[in-house]
């Protein structure tokens, strides 16, 4: 790593921002097994992200690895999360962008293969949560995207969507999105759209 790139010990404070949401996310079940991923923009515009394979509520500093903005890892030989090219058009398309959270969410998943392209959800009070929601009367609108394996060409099917988002996004049968300026915000956007989710499901099951 090339310490001199931005101050000392910026990556180790991300390496252990990373970590901390790792275990956040699984004490709430959105990692299960091996899933999900997350990384910080660095100072120098690389990225810290997670190592493909591991368990995300598991994560030792190992389990985070460099990357350039273009998903290439900084040392040869790692690999880095099978999607972190998702992870590279966030940071891509949005500048303020510092921090972005995947999770594959029991209700994230459910909710996506009853089908429709987006969840709309209205009328809760915790929508306020995302950027220009001011009001539980507004709409929060959540593309789905179907799943892919090839993440090139899943990043093309989101790309023409990503301008017009503010709570982030859901793969169909696989999990969501979200990002924020940093982690904490990044964090209170994905608590918040999987609670708005979990009701959502609740709700259906009410019928
Ligand atoms: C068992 S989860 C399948 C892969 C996936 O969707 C995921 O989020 C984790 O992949 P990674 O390469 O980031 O570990
Ligand atoms: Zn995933």
């Amino acid at each position: 790593m090339d310490e001199t790139a931005f101050p000392a010990g910026a990556y180790c404070h991300a390496v252990s921002r990373i970590i901390a949401a790792g275990q956040r996310m699984d004490r709430f079940g959105w990692v299960p097994a091996t899933a999900g991923n997350i990384s910080i923009r660095l100072p120098d515009g690389t990225l810290a992200i997670t190592r493909s394979g591991g368990h995300k509520g598991l994560l030792g500093p190992d389990g985070v690895i460099r990357v350039d903005a273009t998903g290439a890892p900084c040392t040869d030989g790692d690999r880095p999360s099978a999607e972190t090219l998702l992870h590279c058009q966030i940071y891509a398309h949005d500048a303020t962008a510092g921090a972005v959270l995947h999770g594959h969410s029991v209700a994230s998943t459910v909710l996506s293969m009853a089908g429709g392209d987006a969840l709309v959800l209205e009328g809760y009070e915790v929508q306020k949560v995302f950027a220009g929601q001011d009001t539980h009367a507004a709409r929060v609108h959540v593309p789905i995207f179907d799943n892919d394996q090839d993440i090139a060409r899943l990043s093309g099917v989101v790309a023409p969507h990503l301008a017009g988002m503010h709570a982030g996004y859901i793969i169909r049968g696989h999990g969501v999105y979200v990002w924020g300026a940093d982690m904490d915000v990044a964090l209170a956007r994905l608590e918040g759209l999987e609670f708005l989710l979990a009701c959502e499901l609740e709700r259906r099951k009410l019928g």
